[in-house]
């Protein structure tokens, strides 16, 4: 992390914590936040988790950001000298590794939590009819599946290789992609998935569901050099125009050069030009690249679950006119 002060604040959003180790540069020896419950450093332990602290993670950041990604080894086992540690950095790599089986839930199981009231930012233009969504987990955040909850959608969460098939016998009204660890192109399996079911459901990505469309589409995903990891990353909408300060945390990226005919840039990340969204209106696609939900960060991007609702509405409402004109 290249905040300095880390620990002060916490919330989980996934079932447990999937981290292999955390380096941070202070450790907030104290916690200042009503809601939490134990200190980092007992948080970590109790899991089981390396944390290294007191490292300089500027240092560490220029490093990535001149040379690129890197693999780093933490170790506790004071037996292995430098270069053995500096061989297991260098025998493994993420690239063409499927992340996402190692995260995602082992069936489905129905989500209810709401954003909590009191944090409710962005109650309104609530429409009355819930609309059935079925959230593929990848590695899913939870707040993404609690802005689904607040904008009135019954949701089902699903396993990362829940069949299509499956999927679209439950007839829901909206598929949604979530984010996830790794290489979209390491798990051509849920490509496969994406494939069967756009065109036939409105479908929304996130982040890792985002790269997922972008491949079943026919485009081309491709591993930044340092990827984008923060909370203040500017964004221009390409349909209004609006720049949005946005929750990024992703080291791969849709080509947008390699997006077939009809398929729409719809965002775009105002630091290096990369795709940052993408529709597909012919086949009620949207889908962005960075994390609307925040959890951490800004709320600016929220619009996004309210534009899914509004596309889920217009397809439903076209499907009951088509149904009414077939009886004429
Ligand atoms: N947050 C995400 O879903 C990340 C997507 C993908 N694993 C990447 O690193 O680009």
């Amino acid at each position: 992390m290249t905040n300095p002060h880390i620990g002060n604040t916490d919330d989980q959003e996934s079932r447990q914590c999937f981290l292999a180790g955390l380096v941070v540069r202070s450790l907030s020896i104290s916690t200042s936040n009503w809601r939490c419950a134990e200190t980092l450093g007992d948080y970590l332990a109790e899991r089981n988790i390396m944390g290294i602290y007191d490292i300089d993670t500027r240092v560490i950041t220029r490093r990535l950001r001149q040379d690129g990604s890197l693999i780093g080894v933490l170790s506790t086992e004071r037996t292995k000298t430098d270069e053995e540690l500096l061989e297991m950095s260098r025998s493994w790599d993420i690239v063409g590794v499927d992340l996402i089986s190692g995260v995602s839930c082992k069936a489905p199981h129905d989500w209810v939590d709401k954003t909590n009231t009191e944090w409710e930012f962005n109650s309104s233009k609530r429409g009355g009819e819930a609309f059935r969504v079925i959230a593929y987990d990848f590695g899913i955040k939870h707040n993404i599946l609690k802005r689904l909850a607040s904008y009135g959608c019954k949701i089902t969460v699903v396993p990362s290789t829940w069949p299509a098939s499956e999927t679209l016998k439950m007839k829901p009204d909206g598929v949604l992609f979530s984010n996830g660890p790794g290489d979209p192109s390491a798990v051509p399996y849920a490509v496969e998935t994406v494939k069967e079911i756009i065109g036939k459901v409105p479908a929304f990505g996130i982040c890792m569901g985002h790269q997922l469309l972008g491949l079943a589409l026919g485009g081309k995903t491709f591993k930044m050099k340092f990827g984008h990891h923060g909370g203040n990353h500017p964004v221009r909408n390409l349909c209004s125009g609006h720049v949005e300060i946005s929750a990024q945390n992703h080291n791969y990226a849709v080509d947008s050069s390699s997006l077939p005919e009809g398929v729409e840039v719809t965002h775009v990340n105002l630091n290096d030009g990369s795709c940052a969204g993408l529709a597909y209106p012919a086949q009620n696609i949207m889908s962005i690249q960075y994390h609307p939900e925040a959890s951490p960060g800004p709320h600016d991007s929220d619009y996004a679950f309210r534009e899914f609702i509004q596309l889920m509405k217009k397809v439903k409402v076209n499907s009951r006119v088509m149904a009414a004109l077939s009886f004429i």
